[in-house]
């Protein structure tokens, strides 16, 4: 497991060459040809590492002080995401202030919140509570209240504390404590807050704006992005500062992101629906949302999918599509970036609506009254993403997995 690259092999590429000892024997003068290997040292502890790297020969060993600083310049990780029943959300073991809390990681929005030992016990019996007190710096004044698209919501007060994901390490990061939840926050025990990784302009601190974790640790990892590799019914994984080649097949198409409402939003292109992956149409404005369960699509598009499956229908007291648990359901293919990606059918069927178990509800669902498309769990489970913040404008990855 990454918790931070060697910084070893950051500061051998940032030698100084120097004339060989065995050419200075019987000479009176020498000189030095500087050659800079184009690498300039990112801070002092690797430039020292660097010098404790070359004459480790000579057994020299850098101190702990020494090691330690460098490896903070220089930081990358990986952190489960295990799916709740249904994968209806994936959650990640994250330490806060050194408690370990469980946390929805949410590409949709910006903040990161926490059930706490602020929040009333008749909110919080079952979950995993932060105490500030510990460590916790409070941040007098500030507040945050947050809604979400499913009508649930939180708010409360704010504290800077130590935050570590996969071992990668946010000394300071504003921490949200839960004063009040909703009820469904309540009632899914296995939630103890969200770790939002969307843009941090949609934070919604109070007088003051606080930076997402990825925002906060962003200039110290080794390449500014992370990646989301969830999984159906299995555990997957968030990786951060890198990209593991081993968790996809193919190459990664990226597309440009616009990040004007905050979110990793792109263009979806054309789709089709069973095995053909030629595809038509356009799906157009959409976000990446591993905090969103389902795949919300424009209403022509989900017409064209369920008209595929026999006895699908919408159910307005159910709010959406359902369907036979036993139907046979066909991949939905949409294209990205000149790349087509295939949720498979069986990915589709998301959950059962009854206890006969005979009515399913589906995973793809018509964006009626969002404006725009909302690529959640069940598309981002088909799929390894790229959230890459390395180039001038961020943009998103996608490849098969
Ligand atoms: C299911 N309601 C509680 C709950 C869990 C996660 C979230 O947060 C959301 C909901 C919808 C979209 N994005 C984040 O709400």
């Amino acid at each position: 497991m990454h918790s931070f690259l060697t910084s070893a092999a950051l500061v051998a590429s940032a030698t100084v060459s120097l004339a060989a000892p065995h050419e200075l024997v019987g000479r009176s003068t020498f000189s030095v040809e500087q050659v800079a290997a184009g690498k300039v040292f990112k801070s002092g502890p690797l430039a020292m590492m660097n010098t404790y790297a070359k004459y480790a020969k000579a057994g020299a060993v850098a101190p702990a002080d020494v090691t330690s600083a460098a490896a903070a310049a220089v930081q990358s990780g990986q952190v489960a995401a295990n799916p709740e029943a249904y994968d209806e959300s994936y959650l990640c073991p994250v330490t806060v202030g050194g408690q370990t809390l469980n946390l929805d990681f949410d590409t949709g929005s910006a903040d990161l919140w926490v059930f706490s030992t602020l929040t009333p016990s008749s909110e919080s019996t079952g979950h995993t509570t932060y105490n500030p007190s510990t460590s916790g710096k409070i941040k007098s004044g500030y507040t945050w209240d947050i809604s979400y698209g499913d009508g649930s919501g939180a708010a409360g007060t704010v504290y800077a504390d130590k935050v570590v994901v996969g071992g990668v390490t946010a000394t300071s990061q504003a921490v949200e404590a839960a004063t009040s939840v909703s009820s469904t926050f309540t009632s899914d025990t296995a939630n103890d807050g969200l770790l939002g990784l969307a843009f941090s302009t949609i934070n919604t601190v109070s007088p003051t704006k606080q930076t997402t974790f990825f925002d906060t640790v962003k200039s110290t990892l080794a390449k500014a992005l992370f990646t989301a590799d969830l999984k159906k019914g299995a555990a997957g994984a968030y990786d951060f500062g890198y990209i593991d080649t081993s968790k996809y097949t193919g190459s990664i198409t990226y597309v440009p992101v616009t990040t004007s409402n905050g979110f990793w939003e792109f263009t979806a292109a054309g789709y089709s629906v069973g095995t053909s992956k030629t595809t038509s149409g356009s799906i157009g404005d959409s976000i990446a949302d591993t905090g969103t369960t389902l795949l919300y699509l424009p209403t022509a598009t989900v017409t064209a999918y369920y008209k595929q499956v026999t006895g699908a229908a919408y159910n307005s007291a159910q709010g959406g599509y359902i369907f036979s648990c036993s139907a046979t359901l066909p991949n939905f293919n949409v294209n990205i970036g000149g790349a087509v990606y295939t949720v498979p059918g069986s990915y589709i069927n998301y959950a059962p609506i009854n206890t006969a178990g005979t009515q399913c509800f589906g995973g793809i669902q018509a964006n009626t009254g969002i404006g725009f498309s909302i690529f959640g769990d069940i598309f981002l489970k088909s799929v390894f993403a790229v959230f890459d913040e390395t180039t001038s404008s961020p943009r998103l990855g996608f490849a098969e997995q």
